[in-house]
């Protein structure tokens, strides 16, 4: 699904207006009913709730939802904020539709900010995706206080504060709203790191934009939907046999990490590849055949790491390579031949990154539109640069791909996948019980199965990291977030491929 920017958002409203032939209130009356759905499944009637409404149309959707609140049976008070002489035209009717029974308060001066009671209900519609500079002056003092107040808030469409799509000026004030209900597509912030304390939970809800219009604009930025994703997956053949599904080579392991090894062929044999040959340190031999029985095991003359590729190297589809190899000179000898020999795709993850980020001459030796990464943010910095925020961590990552013609999977909440066309696609699965060590190693296995399946690599990233993330959801529900181990995203792995499988009602 494509993210869109600010401007397209408002030329997509613009659009769906025209091409419905309705009046840009009838869309607000939309949003807002979207909203109010959204609303009355989370808080009872009982709560007393508080709208604050900026000048624009976000405001007007405050006020349109503060009304159709009240006709719920909520009590509600409205605080208006800024001069509504000035305000949008939307705006200024659905003042006029505010039941008497509601209260509206202009707030003037500082003095007239409201005092919340203890637990208050906050619906913050002060600016959405029209914000154009930081807040000052009197919306900065109300922000400010709201965000003091211990208050439970909920932005419509955006936090108030916040830019859309662009980095807020260091040091501005933003809501910090705990949830955040957006109209019809996420927005760029919300898939960034630094924007938790202010975005929340956030969940979209549809007002019918024009799908021609979303379908025909331009982006380089995606998201991941379930639909999405489900059109990728190839059913496996009647006639089908090991051979069809790809051989794959794990370079994995080393003495003390033979665990990072175990997972990732165990992922691997879990995402259907055919079949699995493991080369590990020698003293890897007897754990990888007693835990992995289904994969082949070679050993590397070294006991304690990877100093030597396997012969014939050719003959596999696919290799992985890093979890758990270490970066002593032999091995890193051994990933400059694979990088130098191997005519088939490439997944390097951890050690493996951490040993090209530190060698110019291996990032140049790089074999073009081979080779996946599966960094997470520390080893990307290794690899990429440092950056100052989470805007130019994404710009760098769409510049090192195309730079060097690969695919990167920048793990982490949202994992952000750069090709080497310069798109990045964000992922939308997964949950912070998948905060534990092992995970990235399983995900190794994964995106190599899918790669040795004759997925493209672009197919098999967005595959790969859904479907782990998946697994990570599916881990939630029968052993939660604080006891899950990579281990449980295995076991969960094939639950997981079943619920792609299954057709969308
Ligand atoms: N355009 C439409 O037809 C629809 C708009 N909708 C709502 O409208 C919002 C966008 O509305 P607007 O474009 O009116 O913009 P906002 O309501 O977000 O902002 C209002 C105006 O305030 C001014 N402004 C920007 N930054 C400011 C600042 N820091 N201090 C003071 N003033 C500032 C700008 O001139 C801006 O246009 C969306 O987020 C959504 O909530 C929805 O009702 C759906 C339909
Ligand atoms: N808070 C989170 N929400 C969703 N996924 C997460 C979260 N934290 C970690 N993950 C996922 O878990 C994996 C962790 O990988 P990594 O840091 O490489 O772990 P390790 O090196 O221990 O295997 C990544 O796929 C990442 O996307
Ligand atoms: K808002």
């Amino acid at each position: 699904m494509k993210l869109l920017t600010a401007a397209q958002i408002r030329e997509a409203d613009a659009y769906t207006i025209q091409e419905e032939n309705m009046a840009s209130l009838e869309l607000m009356e939309r949003a807002a009913r979207a909203f109010t759905g959204w609303f009355e499944n989370k808080f009872l009637p009982t709560e007393e709730v508080f709208v604050f409404c900026g000048p624009g149309n976000n405001g007007g959707d405050g006020l349109a939802v503060a009304r159709l609140l009240h006709q719920r049976k909520y009590k509600v008070q409205v605080f208006i904020v800024g001069d509504t002489a000035k305000a949008s035209e939307d705006f200024k009717a659905n003042l006029e539709r505010l039941p008497e029974e509601v209260q509206a308060q202009t707030i003037e001066e500082e003095k007239d900010i409201p005092e919340l009671p203890l637990i208050a209900c906050v619906v913050d519609a002060l600016f959405g995706t029209g914000l154009t500079r930081p807040l000052t002056g009197l919306y900065e003092e109300v922000v400010e206080q709201l965000n003091n107040s211990g208050a439970c808030i909920t932005s419509i469409d955006m936090p108030s504060g916040l830019y859309t799509d662009s980095q807020t000026p260091e040091g501005c004030t933003i809501i910090k709203a705990d949830n955040t209900i957006s109209f019809q597509l996420p927005k760029l912030a919300f898939f960034l790191p630094q924007h938790e304390e202010y975005v929340g939970d956030w969940q979209v809800v549809p007002i019918g934009l024009s799908e021609q219009f979303v379908s025909g604009v331009e982006t380089d930025l995606y998201y991941t939907s379930r639909r999405d994703v489900q059109q990728l997956l190839k059913p496996r053949r009647k006639f089908s046999h090991k051979g069809t599904y790809g051989h794959a080579l794990l370079l994995c392991g080393g003495y003390g990490k033979m665990g990072a090894a175990v997972l990732a062929a165990r992922a691997c044999l879990r995402s259907g590849v055919g079949l699995l040959t493991i080369q590990a340190p020698s003293a890897g031999y007897t754990v990888l055949q007693t835990a992995v029985p289904e994969a082949m095991t070679l050993t590397d003359p070294n006991r304690r790491h990877l100093s030597e590729l396997p012969e014939a190297i050719d003959k596999f589809d696919v290799i992985g390579v890093g979890p758990g190899i270490g970066t002593e000179p032999p091995t890193k000898t051994a990933i400059g031949q694979l990088l130098a020999t191997s005519s088939h795709p490439l997944v390097i993850d951890a050690d493996a990154i951490n040993i090209i980020a530190g060698s110019d001459r291996l990032k140049e030796q790089l074999p073009k539109n081979k080779v996946i990464f599966t960094p997470h943010p520390k080893e990307f910095e290794r690899l990429a640069g440092k950056v100052n925020n989470d805007y130019e961590r994404l710009q760098r990552l769409r510049d090192f791909c195309q730079e060097h013609q690969c695919y990167i999977t920048l793990k982490g909440s949202h994992t952000a996948i750069g090709t080497p066309s310069g798109k990045v696609y964000f992922n939308t699965t997964g949950n912070s019980g998948m905060a534990t060590g092992g995970t990235g190693d399983v995900l190794t296995g994964v995106i190599t199965a899918l790669v040795g399946q004759q997925y493209n690599l672009e197919e098999a990233c967005i595959l790969g990291v859904y479907v782990h993330g998946l697994a990570g959801d599916l881990a939630l529900r029968t052993v939660g977030d604080i006891g899950m181990t990579a281990s449980d995203l295995i076991d969960h792995l094939p639950k997981a491929f079943m619920c792609l499988q299954q057709p969308m009602s």
